[in-house]
């Protein structure tokens, strides 16, 4: 079977999203995009909400009320925070900000064609089918991208099992074959790659490649060589050999990243590594 999906990583800051529905189905989507996203801008419509996803935005609410908040974009690029969208004739049943600075604003009523409009992203999380086909109808005719959660067909994109570690984000799909193995695998890279090391790791080098100077082909060869050994350590089929020194595999990496990040001149220390094509 082939894979023709093609992943993209989408600031949910910068866009709206509508999901309508918020019961179990709901609750299960919006808290896997607010774990990710949690500066995300929501507009929910539905007619009662679910006590766990009412819990879980209390949550972040409360969270937002108690941290300092943060007034600029989490993904630290700049530009304008954008303000949600809102239906502007109608008062909302609940609205909710994360400390990110995101927001979930409800509207507890049944679903309208025109909804869509007012978002980038729609995600039908009904129990009703006949719902869900109007939210599907409504959205592609007002050429929005669409996801009828648990219906692949009717989807122009799917949600994935994702895994955050620090500036590393790593999305996970089965093409839809087997959800639960999507979960499974999230699972396991959670559990494989330490938090704090692995952002280290990406910390340094994002220090080491500023600091670099020189031409693009020189820039790729230094940091094709510094991260080699993240690579060499990984060809060995030896479990043992992953973790050197008792040290799993990104954490070893992230100390010897940290000493070529401290050490690195102007200059490239690594002169004569090996000259890896830049992975474009
Ligand atoms: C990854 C994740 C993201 C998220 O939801 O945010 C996600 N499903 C998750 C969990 C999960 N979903 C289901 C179960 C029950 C066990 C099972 O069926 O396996 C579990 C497991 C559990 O809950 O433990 C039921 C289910 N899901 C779909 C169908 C319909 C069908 O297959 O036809 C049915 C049957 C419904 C029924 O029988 O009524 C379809 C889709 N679900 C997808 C995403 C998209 C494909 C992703 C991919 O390419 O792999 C896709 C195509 C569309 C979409 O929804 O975007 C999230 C894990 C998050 C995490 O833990 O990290
Ligand atoms: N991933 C999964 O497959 C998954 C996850 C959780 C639960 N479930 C199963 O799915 C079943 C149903 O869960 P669910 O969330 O689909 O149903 P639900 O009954 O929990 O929630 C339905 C939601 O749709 C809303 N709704 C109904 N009519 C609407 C309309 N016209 N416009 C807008 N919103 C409308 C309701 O207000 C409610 O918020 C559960 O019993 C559970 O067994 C599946």
């Amino acid at each position: 079977m082939t894979n023709p999906l093609y992943p993209a990583f989408f600031r949910l800051d910068r866009l709206q999203l509508l999901v309508v529905g918020a019961g179990e189905v709901g609750e299960e989507k919006l808290s896997f995009i607010l774990k990710s996203s949690p500066n995300a801008r929501v507009v929910i419509v539905a007619p009662w909400m679910g006590e766990e996803l009412k819990g879980l935005l209390d949550n972040y609410d409360k969270q937002a009320r108690t941290q300092e908040q943060s007034p600029l974009d989490e993904a630290g690029f700049g530009g304008d925070v954008l303000t949600a969208a809102r239906f502007t004739h109608e008062a909302p049943a609940g609205e909710w900000r994360t400390a990110a600075g995101g927001t979930v604003i409800w509207y507890a009523r049944r679903f309208k064609a025109k909804d869509v409009e007012i978002a980038d992203l729609v995600i039908a999380a009904t129990d009703l089918k006949e719902v869900n086909l109007t939210v599907h109808a409504s959205a592609k005719a007002a050429r929005r991208l669409t996801n009828i959660a648990d219906t692949p067909s009717l989807c122009d994109f799917y949600l994935g099992s994702i895994v955050t570690r620090g500036p590393l984000k790593i999305a996970i799909s089965t093409n839809g074959q087997s959800p639960t193995f999507a979960k499974r695998f999230r699972q396991f890279l959670e559990a494989e790659l330490p938090d704090l090391e692995t952002s280290n790791l990406l910390d340094n080098l994002k220090t080491f490649r500023d600091r670099l100077t020189g031409d693009f082909r020189a820039k790729v060869r230094q940091l094709n060589a510094v991260t080699n050994s993240l690579l060499a350590s990984t060809e060995d089929s030896n479990p043992a050999c992953r973790c050197p020194e008792g040290e799993c595999l990104v954490e070893a990496a992230a100390n010897r990243t940290a000493s070529s990040t401290i050490s690195a001149p102007a200059a490239s220390p690594l002169e004569g590594a090996p000259d890896n094509e830049p992975e474009r």
